[in-house]
């Protein structure tokens, strides 16, 4: 049997936008209150996406995490999904300095990343819509769900197993101008050998 990818998916935003809920919606399919908000945790998860089994690692962040910790999860991961608030501006304004500091961390890679509206039950509380959100993510090149983690609308779960998808197709890129580069390398060498032999 094929050996299953591993993919590690980090989940970054400000304390309180639900990342913990969201995690926990996409493993157990179930929504509970109250987290401890300190805390970071790291869940493994085995799931077939397209006929391919991938074994995922999520990490999820803790929204007052220190720089140096932040920077040192922001390396671990292969694929990122940031998530704000959509009754919290603020954790909307936090989302692009967030995604300088994961374009730094991730250099000379691309990033691969998600946006996520989290909390999208409380339309009556939204400070902001919908077309804010497309507009932010169409801006930095990802894919955008607006979700909530409490009632499982906008679909949790297709947020992750896309981005695992978006993970896939930027490594099979990367191997394929890898290989590539070094067949042009080689190429490289028995021309310089034979211009030789032939001087
Ligand atoms: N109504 C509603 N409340 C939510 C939703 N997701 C999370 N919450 C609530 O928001 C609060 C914060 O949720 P957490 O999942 O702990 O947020 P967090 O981003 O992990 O917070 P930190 O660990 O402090 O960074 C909790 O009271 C949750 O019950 C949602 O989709 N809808």
């Amino acid at each position: 049997m094929a050996k299953s990818a591993e993919i590690k998916l980090a989940v970054f935003g400000r304390a309180g936008v639900g990342k913990s809920a969201l995690v926990v919606r996409f493993l157990t399919k179930r929504f509970i209150w109250e987290y401890d908000p300190t805390l970071e945790s790291t869940y493994r998860h085995q799931a077939v996406i397209d006929d391919e089994s991938v074994t995922m690692e999520i990490l999820d962040t803790a929204g007052q995490e220190e720089m140096l910790q932040r920077e040192g999860h922001m390396r671990w991961g292969d694929g990122f999904v940031i998530v704000y608030d959509i009754t919290d501006r603020g954790s909307f304004e936090e989302v692009l300095p967030l995604k300088s500091l994961l374009e730094e961390a991730k250099k000379p890679k691309q990033l691969t990343m998600m946006l996520v509206g989290n909390k999208a039950d409380l339309e009556h509380a939204r400070q902001v819509s919908t077309e804010e959100g497309e507009r932010l993510a169409a801006e930095l090149s990802c894919g955008f769900y607006e979700c909530s983690a409490c009632t499982g609308e906008g679909s949790v779960s297709e947020a992750f197993l896309e981005l695992c998808r978006e993970v896939r197709r930027r490594r099979m890129v990367q191997g394929k101008a890898r290989r590539r580069s070094s067949t042009t390398h080689v190429k490289q060498a028995i021309n310089k050998m034979l211009t030789k032999i032939s001087s």
